[in-house]
């Protein structure tokens, strides 16, 4: 065997056990996603599909990866419906409302739900109920998307690309699983008031009650179970209330129906500095809604960009929301600058885990793989030796490479 063919045996290996722990961390996912696909829907292989595009990068990632979806679609026999509708400030500007009710109706009534992301300046100042914001939280609530399951993986060809040392960053494969229809950014009352001493205040309030808790402990043990790796629950039970009956719900749980799952605690903060100290020591990690939103973005760093990470939510019924971890990024939306990978790797995820169509999931990932492969990469992860390429390129390149890749180099 060549050098150069050990090294690509070693990369199929390193990604085959990636690819194994993300499978096995998700096959709850299948479960709940493949809820609302009804038999006749998988033996026809046509499925609805709605689509969110958004704001800010939201059409241009979008468009790459519904381009990829109809690709590998025609590849292999899978017919697609998609419905487009209006979420966030694009249905502000379109209805005055940021969930619309025709949107919520047509996400409910598809087999899986694909949105890129909402949000911008222009919205900024509005107040809550017309805020983009308020539309994405309504639409998982809407679609009692409780788990959002969010993987950091540093892919072997992006280890270089992370801001830590590549010995930091190498390997890491972490799951964060954060509750997502609860806690302060559902929590009530809120509002702005006056304060006894006549000064203007604001409040928010995180409030978790025991089912909410324990439904979402469980996701974190058997998805911990599956990959075979410790469980740690991030919380600030030191100061709140909230994270007291957290911890206790958690541990509880554990000692119930998970014993063989070795289960730790950790202060957020904390979590926030480990993470970036020493990633590796973590395995799965579930968390509330507010600290997975930040404890995601610090690991989305570890794997080089943001513009990387895809994530699935899953409901205890209905079909699956898939989306990039990041946000609209209003500051290069419209210079074809975006990274769509983690749009693409979303629509993976649901062709994979809401849909039940492993093989078309495999080759996307494997395009995605190809792509890096040759080099390609957009601003967010560009270094010497590397082709910069834009967003709509980085779409051509993987319509390419999904002519000539076999799902077989990399799968398991
Ligand atoms: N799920 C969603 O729809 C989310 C929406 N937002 C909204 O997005 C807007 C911007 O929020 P930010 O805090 O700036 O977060 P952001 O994730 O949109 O951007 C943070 C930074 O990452 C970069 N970035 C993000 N995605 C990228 C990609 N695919 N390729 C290359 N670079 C990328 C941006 O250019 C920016 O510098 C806000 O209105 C916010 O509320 C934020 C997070 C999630
Ligand atoms: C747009 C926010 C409500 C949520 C967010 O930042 C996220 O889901 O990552
Ligand atoms: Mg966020």
């Amino acid at each position: 065997m060549s050098h150069r063919e050990g090294l690509v045996l070693m990369k199929s290996l390193i990604l085959r056990n990636c690819r194994r722990k993300l499978e096995s961390s998700a096959s709850r996912i299948s479960k709940c996603g493949y809820a609302n696909v009804t038999a006749a829907a998988q033996k026809e292989r046509n499925y609805k599909v709605t689509l969110l595009p958004g704001d800010g990068i939201g059409p241009e990632i979008m468009d790459v990866a519904v381009n990829v979806m109809r690709a590998v679609g025609a590849r292999e026999g899978i017919k697609f419906e998609f419905t487009e509708k209006l979420l966030g400030g694009a249905a502000l500007d379109a209805t005055g409302v940021p969930l619309p009710d025709d949107t919520l109706a047509a996400c409910r009534a598809s087999h899986a739900v694909f949105l890129a992301a909402i949000g911008g300046y222009k919205w900024d100042s509005n107040p809550p109920h017309l805020k983009p914001e308020t539309g994405i939280l309504g639409l998982r609530a809407g679609l009692g998307v409780f788990a959002n399951l969010r993987p950091a993986v540093v892919l072997p060809q992006l280890a270089d690309a992370s801001t830590l040392k590549r010995e930091i960053a190498e390997g890491v494969d972490i799951m964060i699983i954060r509750e997502l229809t609860g806690g302060i950014y559902f929590g009530k009352p809120r509002g702005f008031g006056v304060n006894e001493s006549g000064h203007r205040c604001a409040y928010n309030n995180m409030v978790y009650s025991t089912p909410e808790i324990d439904r979402i402990a469980r996701v974190g043990f058997e998805t911990a179970r599956k990959r075979q790796g410790p469980l740690c629950s991030v919380d600030k039970a030191n100061i709140l209330e909230v994270s007291q009956l957290w911890r206790e719900r958690v541990t509880a749980i554990g000692k119930e129906e998970y014993p063989d799952v070795q289960l730790s605690h950790m202060y957020v903060d904390n979590a926030a500095m480990q993470l970036v100290r020493n990633p590796k020591q973590f395995d799965t990690i579930v968390t509330g809604n507010l600290f997975g939103d930040i404890l995601s973005d610090i690991s989305a760093q570890l794997t080089g960009s943001i513009g990387m990470l895809p994530s699935s939510s899953i409901s205890e019924s209905g079909p699956g929301l898939f989306e990039p971890v990041h946000g609209s990024a209003p500051d290069i939306a419209g210079k074809d600058k975006a990274n769509p990978l983690a749009q693409v790797l979303s629509a993976a995820f649901l062709l994979k885990y809401g849909l039940g169509e492993t093989k078309a999931a495999d080759l996307i990932e494997a395009a995605v793989s190809t792509a890096l492969d040759k080099g390609y990469r957009t601003g967010d992860l560009m270094s010497s030796g590397k082709t910069l390429v834009g967003c709509k390129k980085m779409g051509e390149i993987l319509l390419e490479s999904l002519e000539t890749t076999s799902p077989v180099t990399v799968s398991t």
